[in-house]
């Protein structure tokens, strides 16, 4: 961590995937691969139906849109068998974090910190500001 810096970036929390078909990706995950999931949750604040599989230190999130205003929707027409959506890190200060990064003039996509789907507050960052990845942090 930089001397001066608030806050620091911790461990990889989920990779997540937009999925065309979230019932199908599930299977193939519990199924197929045998890993352990979770059900299926919609997350009305977020426009998504999420599901997680469980791979020991981290966790691969399965994404369908939920509404009709979702931010994925765009994505999944792009991208119409699915694909890598973005990935989230965990941090141990969000609101320092947050400070930071838009004081080095990286985008933040809402102005204030989200409950996400483990309860705990998030936010993300622009892709076209982190190498064309869409990238999420979460309050450790
Ligand atoms: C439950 C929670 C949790 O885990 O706790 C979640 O994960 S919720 C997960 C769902 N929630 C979110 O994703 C919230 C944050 N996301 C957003 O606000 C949106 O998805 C945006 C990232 C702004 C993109 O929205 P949208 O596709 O409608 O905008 P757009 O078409 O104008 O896209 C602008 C440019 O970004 C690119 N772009 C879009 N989505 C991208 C992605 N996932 N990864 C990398 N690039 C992406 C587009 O291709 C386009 O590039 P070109 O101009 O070059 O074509
Ligand atoms: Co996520």
């Amino acid at each position: 961590m930089h001397l001066l810096q608030k806050w620091s970036i911790g461990k990889l929390n989920h990779v997540a995937m937009a999925c065309p078909d979230i019932d199908k990706a599930t299977a193939l995950y519990r199924d197929v691969l045998g890993a352990k999931v979770s059900e299926k949750h919609p997350q009305p604040e977020h426009g998504v139906y999420t599901v997680f599989v469980e791979l020991g230190e981290t966790k691969l999130e399965l994404l369908h849109p939920y509404g009709d205003k979702s931010p994925i929707s765009g994505f999944l027409e792009k991208n119409k068998s699915g694909g890598m959506h973005h990935i989230c890190i965990e941090v141990d200060d969000i609101e320092e974090a947050m400070k930071d990064l838009k004081s080095k003039n990286i985008r933040l996509l809402s102005d204030s910190a989200r409950i996400g789907a483990h309860g705990k507050p998030v936010v993300f960052l622009h892709p076209k500001d982190c190498n064309g990845v869409l990238v999420e942090l979460e309050q450790a």
